[in-house]
């Protein structure tokens, strides 16, 4: 395959990457992949670094993978080359673009020592005259009891942080992992992009299988759903995928609004629906809105989701965006300050996704320029990805969180009835700056902490308006404050 070919084929893989994942990371990572080669079993990138190497093998493979059997049609190991290496290490870094048009022997010889592949089952592929990989379709396959190859194993309850925004769907996506088909049937789950639907159903279907380890669990996309029926149709194998979809115990299907408008694929999903329904089965489905604002379902399968529960996912708020970096940094052991945290998940604040290929990027940000990460790193990292909105309202919310992360207490700290001067102190500057800041009442601002009456919010602020007039160190603190929570 020639390079323009082969570079043909990447862009259109990555244009697939673009929806599986954020903007971000396709940005940070993906884009600055070089096409190596690719034949009917592999698909060979070369990365600048060895340190993306590292990190595009730890997390992105599988989405390569999905993404060019989309492409190819192909299932390829996907092979991960640091070009950096002994022969260029008069260069810290190899210039992209001519990179491009090196032949690829003299690449090959640069790979690097510890390359992995990951070799996923795939179809035999066939090639044609210009060998080309024929496309074929996907022959649907029954699932086997227990299996968990369509979940993704970090998508688990125990790596789900909690909050007022999705309290409820965990609680809901719990109780039908515990008790399937007893409690919610069907379970229907939605919200805005990247508010953890996905997650939240994955972990429904790892829990399943752990405790019944006799079911047949399978997640699918509803593009996935519609393609193979369309294949199935064509190559005259529609009871493989009846077979396949009437005799699982649990299904799970993502995206329901992509479900194709076409007559005969909601009808096929209808009788899915109906099966195994009235076979005591789960289901449980998602979509970015509700049952009724999906313009393009048919009323019979609509009504059919109002049989069980409907619940929604919120935005989440500061503090549990907050939550979400600090559990990611400890899965990935990632060395953030908790300002630097702050300063990201109030950058960031109606999509998980986008929140945590903000930290990524701010992690590789440092770690490839070699400086440590402070909250002006991240905000050189993120200035173009995220350019800061000027309009962006000041919230008491913000102002506790940046106060209780000056002094290292926790936000609940500053809520509670203790005197102790070590709580008083940091809770007195932030209802003065709450009070400085912000347009909220007084009373407002008792309620924000802890439900105190509006005279010790006056009380706190003509304290703090005194000292801070004859305390110099005082002063230098509130200014710093005010420049941190104004920078966000
Ligand atoms: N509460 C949470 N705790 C931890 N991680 C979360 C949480 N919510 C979302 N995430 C993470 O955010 C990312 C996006 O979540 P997910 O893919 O589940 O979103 P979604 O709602 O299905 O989005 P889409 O509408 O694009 O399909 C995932 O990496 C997921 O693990």
């Amino acid at each position: 395959m020639d390079q323009t070919q082969l570079n043909a084929n990447w862009e259109q893989i990555l244009t697939k990457l673009e929806d599986s994942l954020s903007q971000i990371v396709c940005e940070t990572w993906l884009k600055p992949l070089i096409p190596l080669s690719l034949t009917t079993t592999t698909l060979e990138l070369g990365t600048p670094t060895g340190f993306s190497k590292e990190w595009i093998e730890k997390h992105y493979i599988p989405f390569i993978v999905d993404a060019s059997y989309e492409v190819t049609k192909a299932r390829l190991a996907i092979d991960i080359t640091s070009l950096n290496t002994e022969l260029n290490n008069n260069q810290s870094e190899i210039p992209l673009p001519q990179t491009l048009s090196r032949p690829a022997a003299s690449l090959q010889e640069q790979k690097d020592t510890a390359n992995i592949s990951y070799q996923v089952p795939f179809q035999t592929t066939m090639l044609d005259d210009q060998n080309q990989p024929i496309l074929q379709p996907e022959i649907p396959s029954p699932i086997a009891p227990g299996d968990s190859f369509s979940l993704n194993p970090k998508y688990v309850f125990e790596t789900f942080v909690t909050g007022n925004s999705n309290r409820f769907a965990h609680a809901a996506a719990l109780a039908v992992a515990e008790s399937p088909a007893k409690v919610y049937n069907p379970f229907f789950m939605y919200g805005g992009v990247g508010l953890g639907k996905t997650h939240l159903m994955h972990a429904i279907g790892h829990k399943i299988i752990q405790n019944h380890p006799e079911m047949r669990v399978l997640y699918i996309s509803s593009e996935k759903f519609t393609n193979e029926l369309i294949n199935s149709i064509r190559d005259g194998k529609p009871e493989a995928f009846r077979q396949k979809y009437r005799n699982i115990d649990v299904l799970l299907v993502d995206d329901i609004q992509f479900l194709s408008k076409k007559e005969h694929t909601q009808e096929e999903f209808f009788h899915t629906f109906n099966t195994l329904h009235d076979a005591n089965k789960q289901i449980i489905i998602s979509s970015d809105r509700h049952p009724r604002e999906i313009q393009t379902l048919e009323d019979r399968l609509r009504s059919r989701f109002e049989w069980g529960l409907i619940t929604d996912i919120q935005a989440p708020d500061l503090e549990t965006r907050i939550a979400i970096l600090r559990k990611k940094a400890l899965i990935e052991s990632l060395n953030v300050p908790n300002d630097v945290m702050v300063y990201i998940a109030s950058r960031i604040d109606n999509n998980i996704r986008e929140l945590e290929g903000a930290l990524t990027r701010v992690v590789a940000y440092a770690s490839l320029n070699n400086q440590l990460v402070t909250n002006e790193l991240a905000a050189e990292a993120l200035k173009d990805v995220y350019p800061t909105d000027k309009t962006k309202q000041i919230t008491l919310e913000l102002i506790q969180e940046i106060v209780a992360s000056y002094f290292k207490i926790k936000v609940d700290e500053l809520l509670v009835k203790k005197r102790t001067r070590n709580l008083a102190f940091p809770r007195q500057i932030a209802m003065y700056l709450c009070r400085e800041l912000t347009d909220s009442s007084l009373p407002r601002i008792g309620e924000m902490f802890g439900g105190r009456d509006h005279t010790t919010v006056i009380h706190a602020h003509d304290k703090i308006c005194r000292e801070r007039n004859e305390d110099i160190k005082l002063n230098n603190i509130i200014k710093e404050l005010i420049q941190r929570i104004e920078s966000m």
